[in-house]
């Protein structure tokens, strides 16, 4: 299994190296609705499509394509557990950008709101989270070249990232996500139970790439845009449309804080 997953990246890479040879130190992953941030930050842009043996993303709000540059390289899109991928591809770009030199990594991803003073729109700075998925990517063979068989998580959101992201935007939220499998909604009485577990907002993604980039060594970053209440708190249905319109409008904060916290990285390491 690990072979595979060493294969697929090494087959992805050199269809990456056959575009350009740029090796940034920062890397992003961009969540539902948040793709079109990837223009910020200065690259070439490679459709998913064109990189070998990487899957396209099946989710609305994920554009699928790297914009690799030689500060940063972002992924426009991310896969889910849900998609019906195994983790292996779920944490392919994790391990892609590892391979492309990445050392600091920033997830972001849209997620409801379980903390009462959580509003649509809201940014919420990752401080822990818990692991809800049933699963993790370094389940398997272990390559003790890449990572140890039992890493340690007991930091796996960097202080020193959160430290620079508060000076940026002092008045970041902090919180503890969950993730679950979906692709259904919670229901109100598993929103209930998550908020006595301690979960502050809850999304379907981010776990698996921030357990596999701690891994890899990396500092991880991880920032959640509130789209929406989460079951039975708000008003009315979850609809993934909302997700993403909303998702698009903390756009203009989210810019801001990416863009000063990938130039703050670089002063500091
Ligand atoms: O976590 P991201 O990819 O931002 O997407 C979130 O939005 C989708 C649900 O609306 C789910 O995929 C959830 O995880
Ligand atoms: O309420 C939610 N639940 C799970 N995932 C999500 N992603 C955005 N909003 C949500």
């Amino acid at each position: 299994m690990i072979k595979n997953r060493q294969e697929m990246v090494q087959v992805a890479l050199e269809s990456i190296r056959k575009k350009n040879e740029y090796s940034p130190k920062v890397g992003l992953v961009l969540g539902s609705g948040l793709s079109s941030l990837a223009e910020e930050f200065e690259g070439d842009t490679i459709p998913f499509s064109e990189i070998d043996g990487y899957p396209v993303p099946t989710v609305t709000g994920h554009s699928g394509m790297l914009r690799l540059g030689p500060e940063t390289a972002v992924m426009a899109g991310r896969f889910h557990y849900y998609e019906g991928h195994p983790m292996d591809t779920v944490v392919l770009p994790i391990f892609l950008l590892k391979s492309l030199g990445v050392q600091t990594i920033i997830l972001t991803n849209a997620a409801g709101g379980i903390r009462h003073d959580l509003a649509p729109g809201d940014l919420v700075l990752l401080s822990d989270h818990i692991n809800l998925l049933g699963a993790n990517p370094l389940m398997g063979p272990n390559d003790d070249s890449l990572g140890p068989r039992f890493p340690d998580m007991s930091e796996v959101y960097t202080p020193d990232l959160r430290r620079l992201a508060k000076e940026i935007d002092p008045h970041l939220a902090e919180g503890v996500y969950g993730a679950v499998t979906g692709p259904s909604y919670e229901t109100p009485a598993e929103i209930r139970a998550y908020r006595t577990l301690g979960i502050d907002v809850v999304g379907m993604s981010t776990v698996p790439e921030a357990i596999a980039a701690r891994y890899l060594g990396m500092r991880v970053c991880g920032i959640s845009v509130v789209t929406n209440k989460a079951a039975g708190l708000g008003q009315g249905e979850l609809d993934h449309s909302e997700v993403v319109d909303t998702g698009k409008k903390a756009e203009h904060r989210l810019r801001r804080l990416l863009t000063e916290l990938v130039s703050a990285v670089r002063q500091h390491y």
